[in-house]
Parts: structure tokens; sequence; C-alpha cells
């Protein structure tokens, strides 16, 4: 899984040749990965509100932060090569497969044995909106039958996952708030529940820093790899809300009740030294390796007979998956009282208003 200079230079031609206009966000996101991996870290400064498109380019390309110039390398061919219609499969790199072109959220790329589901809004720290719940549902359900010994999920730029994207509150029905929790909390249940149910071994590259429901779900993964650049933070309480991803078993499970209570009750931001040492994460590598030594990695593992590792998964997991599905309904129905509640409201209008971060 890694692009080498030729890779990108064939990457860079594919793009000219592309038959189908990708859209605006999607060429922001190519030119932002380009400069990355060509000059590293945006060092320009900031465009004027009024210079349109170089300021949507600058925020593009700092919305990268320090992603290694390998990686952004990287990421350009895989985006390429998920844009590379069927029509034109010459254009596809050698080996590396496009999943589904058509995902908008997500860069969905298999390659050596692996399904690689990158999330992809790199700008907002790949905070996850409605579509990238329903589009993640799908990648994993298709991800649990395609031909992959492995299914990896990591994230574009220099976050893993900021979390659930706080603007989902703001899109409410014309049933009101009161039918947004109910359809939000039937939506999350069904999301979790993939996680719960997937078939074959489900490994977290986590090349930045979490929050939220990405960390919470990092305990229905059967491997964590961590940059130590990552951090762990689940803050449901200063947002007014309580903890899902099945983390109300999982975490005491995995580091006992009073570590999970400091964690999921009082919002204490974990190290990912830390995230290891409580048995969350698998291993931490270096940043500046990080990439390379875990794809190596990853390499190996998709090496081994994948029917072996589904049975060895099923055996390890089906004792507990009652227990989880039970802990998913309780974590939904909990939550959907909390986004009706004045405390969760006023946290998310502080942050939309830029009155408040993490
Ligand atoms: C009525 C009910 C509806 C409910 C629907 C919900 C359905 C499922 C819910 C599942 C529950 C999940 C719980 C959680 O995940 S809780 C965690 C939520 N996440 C956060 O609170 C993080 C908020 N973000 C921040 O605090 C900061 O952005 C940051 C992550 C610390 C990064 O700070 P930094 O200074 O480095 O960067 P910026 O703040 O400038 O971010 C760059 C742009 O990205 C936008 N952004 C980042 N994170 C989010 C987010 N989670 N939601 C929305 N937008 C986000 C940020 O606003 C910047 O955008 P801009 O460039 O346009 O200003």
């Amino acid at each position: 899984m890694r692009a080498s200079q030729v890779d990108f230079e064939n990457a860079k031609n594919q793009v000219k040749l592309l038959k189908k206009d990708p859209g605006n966000e999607v060429k922001l996101q190519l030119y932002a990965l380009y400069k990355q991996a060509t000059e590293g870290p945006c060092k320009m400064p900031k465009p004027g509100v009024f210079d349109f498109v170089n300021k949507a380019k600058w925020d593009a390309w700092t919305g990268l932060g320090d992603l290694p110039q390998e990686t952004a390398r990287q990421n350009y061919v895989d985006l390429v090569s998920s844009l590379s219609s069927p029509e034109s499969p010459g254009q596809a790199r050698p080996g590396a497969e496009s999943k589904q072109g058509a995902y908008e959220t997500l860069v969905v790329t298999s390659e050596d044995g692996i399904t690689k589901i990158m999330l992809n809004r790199p700008a907002k720290k790949n905070a996850i909106t409605t579509k990238m719940y329903q589009e993640l549902m799908l990648a994993l359900q298709a991800a649990g039958k395609d031909d992959s010994a492995l299914t990896v999920l990591t994230g574009n730029g220099d976050y893993y996952c900021s979390g659930n994207d706080l603007t989902n509150f703001t899109d409410i029905p014309p049933g009101g708030v009161e039918q947004k929790a109910k359809d939000s909390a039937v939506l999350l249940r069904d999301f979790v529940s993939c996680f719960i149910d997937f078939p074959k071994p489900l490994i977290a590259v986590v090349n930045g820093p979490a929050v939220g429901i990405s960390v919470t779900l990092l305990g229905l993964f059967d491997a964590v790899y961590a940059s130590d650049r990552a951090t762990f933070h689940t803050p449901f309480s200063h947002l007014g809300q309580s903890p899902e991803g099945c983390s109300t078993y999982t975490f005491p499970k995995i580091m006992g009740s009073a570590k999970a209570a400091e964690v999921l009750i009082f919002g204490k931001k974990l190290t990912a030294g830390e995230a290891c040492a409580q048995g969350l994460v698998t291993q931490v590598f270096p940043d500046s390796t990080f990439q390379k030594e875990v794809w190596a990695r990853l390499k190996a593992f998709a090496k081994l007979p994948p029917n072996a590792m589904r049975a060895s998964k099923e055996v390890l997991r089906r004792g507990e998956r009652e227990q989880l599905h039970a802990a998913n309904a309780e974590e939904c129905r909990v939550l959907q009282g909390r986004w009706l509640s004045d405390e969760c409201a006023n946290a998310v209008m502080a942050f939309l208003s830029r009155r408040a971060k993490l």
C-alpha cells in the first residue's frame, strides 16, 4: 500500500485523462494532496476572504496539517485510483482496485488482500456527516463480502476522525427535533451494528487524533495501530451527551471500570501511549515511520489463510455479540433523550457559533 514516485507520476497523468469531472470538493482534495506530497505542509499566507478560489485551496491544503509527504502521495494515488471509472480500467494503478468510485466521503481501495476504507473529509478533520455514516455502512457491507482478507479503517489528513459532525444537529426535518432524534438513534444503532457483526478482521490505522464515536468504536476492532501523534478523546459530558459505540460494554472490559469512567464520564483525553497501556490500542508507532511499518505488518497478516482468520474472529466474538447489541440499543435509547436536552443544544450551539472547541 505504499505508492512509489512512479505511481504518483502515473496518478498525476491519470487525473488529466479523467472522463468525468469529479466536482470541486474532490478537485480541492487532489490539489491539497498534490501540494502536500510535493511541497509539504502549507506555508503560504492566508488569502483574503474575497479571494474565494485561493482561500478554498489554502483551506484544503492547510487542512492536511503535518501529514507526511509520503502519506499524502499515497492518499493522492488512492484518490485518483478511486476516481478511475470502470470504462477506463487502464487508468487504475496496477494492482490497486477501486471498489466504489461513487462515495462522496470515503476513498475505498483494495490491494494485497486488504480493503482500505479511508475517511475523506480532511478539511473538516474527517467529521462524520449523515452521508458518511450511510456510506460507511455500505462500504463495510461490501468489504465484509469481498475477496480481501482484512479490512482497514483510516483517515485522510492530519486527523483520524473528529467524531460526529456537529452540523448533523442543524438539519432538522419537518417532523421536528424529536423526529430527528428518533431517526438518528435508528441510524446510529444500525451503524454500530455493522461493526459488531463485521465478519473478518477489522483494523484501525489511527493516523492522528480521534474524537467521540471514532474512539468508542475502537473497542469493536480486532487491532488498533496508532501514530504517536494520535490522541483519544471522548468529551461526551462536555457535549451534554452520553457514550455510544458499545463503549459502555467494551471500555470497562478493556481498561477496567475506574479508567473507563474517567474517559467516558469525565472526558479524559488519552495520549497514544496511555491508550496502549490501557489496552485500547494494540501498538503505537513513531509518526515518521507509522505508515511504512503498519502497512508492512498488515500485508504480512493479509497473507494468512483468510478463512482461518474469520473463524478465529468468530470464536473470539461470538460469546459477547448479544451483550454488544444490547449495549448498543441501550446507548442509543439514552442518547436519543440527551440530544433533546438543553445541555446538548447549548454545547452544540457553542461549537457551531465558534464559541467553544474541545
Ligand atoms: C437531534 C439529534 C441529531 C443527532 C445526530 C447524530 C447522529 C449520530 C451521533 C453519534 C454520536 C457521536 C458522539 C461524538 O462523536 S462526540 C464528538 C463530536 N466532536 C467534537 O465535538 C469535535 C468538534 N471539533 C473540535 O473541537 C475541533 O474542530 C477539533 C477537532 C479539536 C480540531 O480543532 P482545530 O483547531 O485543529 O481545527 P478546526 O476546529 O479549525 O477544524 C477544521 C474545520 O473542521 C470543522 N470540524 C472539525 N470537527 C468537526 C465536527 N466534529 N463537527 C463539525 N465540524 C467539525 C471545524 O468546524 C472547521 O471548519 P471550518 O474550517 O469551516 O471552520
